[in-house]
């Protein structure tokens, strides 16, 4: 943590006798910071301001605040199989329908609570109460069709735009090959308005990383434990997924357990650094399993949930008082935490599966509390009534009115995601093997076709040599985009989800990255083969050759990219890319002649780019010249066997290539076209892909 400079705020008293540390340049009540709990429970360790927080108060009237109010909302998604929900509260949709299998799952039952500006929520429950699912649902994350009841903003029912919530999910999908500082800056960048020059959003991102002690570890690859790549720990990880979000301030932040995986300290120090963000005006709701005493009283409400049902609704600091209460709840024991405490109740109740907890809470909620709790609810609504006078809320329309659709200009969109994805293309460990891969495949095809000499001899082994250099790339070509893009899919989806970037940015990146990238090895493979199996000898040619056989792979890669999208399961996608590409291939023309093709299956030769790629080179090959004897006797199985010196084009003529399929320029316009094809397709399904 960055230290606080002496002179920079001083202690004060507000009327709740709590101890307020306010910024001396400042006097507005925006920037009060309770440091209270803070100071009484982590002595060693009072949360000091680093300028990341003084620069968020200078522009803290910028940040729309935002109360949110859920009312009597239900969850009750369609599950695919009763029988794995038998336990649950299921009721039959449609049982004379054929899909007579699927019930819905009540997963949250009338949960009312809110969340509010310049207080820190916790929702607390133990494994399975829903709290994820509640996150998903205020983060607008669910199909609305399964969501009952109403939920209010600033006091008038609809959404919140999503560029004003921040979620930090469980599970952080993080790129590999991106350093911390990177993977900040990508998201501080693609979120922040065109006005912020670029110096602005790295000051950010540095006031932010000192702020979550990533400055130390600012410029290493994050890694993944998946592919075996060393990188950052699991704490960092998180730190680092909480900092993207962090970083422009939504107005609404929610975590999914942001302190999973942190030591205890660690843990506090973030929490407290939402404290702090919290005393901005920001509303930050936070799932948290079993926080430690000092941790749990940095929160302002706790929602406590159990099975889907709220057990309790209110202050945080009151919620012992009303536990209490209840008979069969046992008193909170000497030294023992709260948060155990308060967990152990629960899983208790749950276990006796009486639900008395529940129960209780829905009989009278408002009346409990303010029995238990009677002097804090004053003192509190006290407090709201001041905070409400100080802030003017926004009202629904002007927040829909604030954000454009997106922060970032469509060109600022396709450059920061251009940059990113060459960034994670770079030291992956798939193109070093890729790399090992072409060199292997020179040295094999310059061992079996070595400098062919020009004559009638050869022209098979030409032939031959032309199918396989298509065959053995395109392939792997194919099965790496599948495998490539799978990878990339929930990133994607999660991003979406947050309207970070538009669907075709992304897509003109990534198509882009791809054509270049993926194809430049298999390129190179293709260059240096031409030279050292003895092609056609000329430059022309060669540049030709260069031309179909990119083309090729391309749109190879295209179509690899489209079955990506068109098959989202990846098991699936990678079992069937390869039959699909062979079977492409060997109606290509070189297995089985063109001309003998039979008529069934001949008509889907003319939508393989194996046969377009195959015939340009092939024409490319041997197109208007004369093919001089060999010495020994011709043995050669298509072609004018016998003609001798042998005329070019009879070669391709013999395998069915005639016409205007003999042409060079038309073979490689067809594949265009094909290529095309599969991008616009990709493009429209990951459109209407959600
Ligand atoms: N779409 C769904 N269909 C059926 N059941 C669901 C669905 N979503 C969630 N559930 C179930 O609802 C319950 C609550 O899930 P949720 O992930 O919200 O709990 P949680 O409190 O976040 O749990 P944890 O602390 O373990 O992450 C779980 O039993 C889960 O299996």
């Amino acid at each position: 943590m960055t230290p606080r400079p002496e002179n920079s705020g001083t202690i004060n008293n507000n009327n709740n006798g709590k101890e307020i540390m306010k910024d001396n340049n400042d006097n507005n009540n925006n920037n009060l910071v309770d440091v209270s709990n803070a100071a009484t429970t982590n002595k060693g360790s009072l949360h000091t301001k680093s300028s990341f927080f003084l620069l968020n108060e200078k522009n803290s009237q910028s940040i729309p605040q935002v109360h949110l109010e859920l009312e009597n909302l239900s969850y009750t998604p369609i599950t695919s199989t009763a029988n794995a929900n038998q336990q649950r509260n299921t009721a039959c949709l449609n049982c004379c329908s054929k899909k007579d299998q699927q019930h819905r799952t009540t997963v949250l039952d009338n949960i009312t609570t809110e969340i509010r500006p310049f207080e820190l929520t916790a929702w607390m429950g133990p494994s399975g109460s829903g709290k994820t699912s509640l996150t998903s649902i205020v983060a607008g994350l669910v199909d609305p069709n399964d969501v009952q009841g109403t939920l209010k903003v600033n006091g008038s029912v609809g959404r919140l735009p999503k560029q004003m919530v921040g979620v930090v999910w469980q599970d952080d999908l993080l790129l590999s090959n991106l350093t911390v500082e990177e993977t900040i800056y990508f998201a501080a960048r693609i979120k922040t308005p065109a006005t912020t020059s670029d110096a602005q959003v790295k000051t950010l991102v540095q006031e932010i990383m000192a702020e979550l002690g990533l400055v130390h570890i600012q410029d290493n690859l994050i890694g993944s434990a998946l592919s075996n790549m060393p990188g950052i720990s699991g704490g960092e990880r998180k730190r680092v997924a909480v900092a993207a979000e962090l970083v422009v301030r939504p107005s609404l932040l929610l975590l999914d357990e942001p302190s999973s995986g942190l030591d205890s300290t660690t843990a506090f120090n973030l929490i407290l650094t939402l404290k702090t963000l919290a005393s901005l005006g920001h509303s930050i709701a936070c799932v948290i399993h079993q926080p430690r005493t000092d941790i749990f009283k940095l929160f302002d409400h706790l929602l406590l949930l159990s099975k889907g049902r709220v057990i309790y609704n209110g202050q945080a600091s009151c919620a012992r008082q009303y536990l209490e209460t209840i008979p069969d709840v046992v008193a909170l024991p000497p030294e023992t935490g709260i948060a155990d405490w308060i967990m152990d109740t629960v899983i208790a109740d749950e276990q006796r599966q009486e639900r008395l907890l529940a129960d209780h809470w829905a009989r009278n909620p408002q009346k409990s509390l303010e029995q238990c709790c009677e002097s804090d609810s004053k003192n509190n609504k006290e407090e709201r009534t001041t905070t409400s006078k100080d802030h003017r809320m926004s009202t629904l329309n002007e927040l829909h009115q604030t954000p454009r659709k997106y922060e970032a200009s469509f060109w600022k969109q396709l450059s920061l995601l251009s940059q990113r994805t060459m960034k994670q293309r770079r030291g992956e460990r798939l193109t070093r093997v890729a790399a090992l891969l072409t060199f292997a495949y020179v040295f094999f095809t310059s061992f079996f076709w070595w400098r062919m000499p020009d004559s009638t001899a050869w022209v098979y082994a030409r032939n031959s040599l032309l199918f396989f250099m298509l065959i053995a790339q395109g392939n792997s070509i194919v099965v790496g985009s599948i495998s490539v893009f799978q990878r990339e899919r929930a990133l994607l989806r999660r991003e979406r989800a947050k309207k970070m970037y538009g669907v075709l940015p992304f897509f003109l990146a990534k198509a882009s990255s791809d054509m270049t990238n993926n194809i430049l090895l298999p390129l190179c493979y293709g260059i240096i083969t031409y030279w050292t199996a003895g092609l056609r000898p000329s430059f022309v040619y060669f540049l030709k050759f260069v031309l179909g056989y990119y083309l090729t792979l391309s749109c190879a890669q295209s179509m690899g990219f489209f079955v990506s999208i068109l098959i989202p399961n990846t098991q699936i996608a990678m079992i069937l890319a390869p039959p699909m590409t062979l079977f492409f291939f060997i109606i290509g023309g070189f297995y089985i002649p063109l001309s003998d093709m039979h008529a069934g299956i001949k008509w889907v030769s003319y939508v393989s780019f194996a046969r377009y790629g195959y015939s340009a080179l092939l024409v490319n090959e041997f197109e208007g010249r004369m093919i001089p004897c060999a010495d020994e006797e011709v043995a050669i199985s298509i072609g004018a066997a016998g003609q001798c010196p042998m005329p070019g084009d009879s070669v391709y003529e013999s395998v069915g290539i005639d016409g205007v399929f003999a042409s060079y320029w038309f073979n490689i316009f067809m594949a265009f076209i094909l290529q095309m094809t599969f991008l616009v397709g990709a493009y429209g399904l990951l459109r209407r892909s959600k």
